[in-house]
């Protein structure tokens, strides 16, 4: 069985709110607010969420550009939220960032040749000519002609970029890569495109990953183990066919919902059930948080299976599941 490459304990992001005219913080934004997870060896952790949930501060804290409130985050054994234990372990080199937004991810001035080639140069020193044929490797495994090195990232399109980024995300031969809404801003055909390549490059390359994404079909397609956020925690987490097919929080159910059917047929009964977990949801609202508004502390419902619910309501769920 595969190894755990990551954990991620009760792990706290919180941002200060300043106001009045001393500019005193005066509360804070709980982006992230105590979630836990760990990541196999080459295996992808599906972390899913509306907009402002906290997913992608969780990436910039696990990749180490936002700074961590509490909590840890383990690679090789080691708490890699501080700074000395990353630059021990080369941690930098082996966890690398996906974003949804190549065009300014990958910086406009600079040819392919130089963005692919700027984080081979952080951590190797090799010649002009090993580096240039190292750069065409990468092209070429996210395939891309050789001819890219000389041209911007205007040149070429939405998806040829998302290759781009991931041939530089995969220059360092990294054991994780964070793709945070990594196809989100493509066509739903580049879209597939993008996908499959980068779960070839996943079993080629033994690479694991966090893939964020507010979208549960591609999420499906991507991930066996999934995370469900909101309000800066977890709501529920398990197997994809377990999520997928008995999601038990409210908040899953919703999102699950919010997927369009293709087929005509079905079209009335999915609008008439999203309108009732709609209004299950508003009408039963004081139960899903605490007194403070905070998602509730996740309960095992099964095996590998969690979710933030008072008893009473798990107990009707699992009634009903059976
Ligand atoms: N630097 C910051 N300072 C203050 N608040 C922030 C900062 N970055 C994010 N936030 C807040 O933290 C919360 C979580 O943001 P985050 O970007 O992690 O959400 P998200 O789920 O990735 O959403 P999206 O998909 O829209 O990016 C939001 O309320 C956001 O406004």
């Amino acid at each position: 069985m595969a190894e755990e490459i990551i954990q991620i304990k009760d792990l706290k992001v919180h941002y200060p709110i300043r106001s009045g005219f001393w500019n005193r913080i005066t509360d804070y934004v709980r982006a992230v607010d105590g979630i836990n997870l760990s990541i196999k060896e080459g295996e992808t952790y599906g972390l899913i969420g509306e907009s402002g949930s906290g997913k992608s501060t969780t990436g910039k804290a696990i990749v180490g550009v936002e700074k961590v409130t509490s909590g840890q985050i383990l690679y090789k054994g080691l708490d890699v939220t501080k700074a000395s234990n990353r630059k021990k372990l080369n941690y930098n080199k082996d966890v690398q960032m996906i974003f949804q937004d190549s065009m300014s991810s990958l910086n406009p001035r600079k040819r392919i040749e130089d963005i692919i080639a700027e984080p081979i140069r952080n951590f190797e020193n090799l010649t002009t000519d090993e580096e240039r044929k190292r750069v065409q490797e990468l092209l070429d495994i996210v395939g891309m002609p050789s001819d890219a090195i000389y041209k911007f990232p205007h040149e070429f399109s939405g998806g040829q970029r998302q290759r781009i980024g991931v041939a530089r995300a995969v220059a360092t031969n990294p054991k994780l890569i964070v793709a945070d809404e990594p196809t989100s801003a493509l066509d739903l055909s580049v879209q597939a495109q993008v996908l499959n390549f980068m779960k070839q490059i996943q079993q080629q390359y033994n690479i694991a990953f966090l893939f964020i994404s507010h979208d549960l079909g591609v999420v499906k397609h991507m991930s066996e183990d999934i995370a469900i956020m909101h309000r800066g925690r977890f709501v529920e987490i398990g197997k994809r066919d377990q999520i997928y097919s008995n999601p038990m929080h409210i908040y899953t159910k919703r999102l699950l919902s919010a997927i369009p059917v293709v087929d005509v047929e079905n079209r009335d009964q999915h609008k008439k059930d999203r309108q009732r977990v709609e209004k299950e949801f508003l009408e039963n609202q004081s139960k899903w948080y605490d007194k403070d508004g905070r998602v509730l502390p996740l309960k095992k419902v099964g095996d590998r299976h969690w979710v933030a619910l008072p008893d009473d309501i798990i107990q009707e769920e699992l009634k009903e599941g059976e």
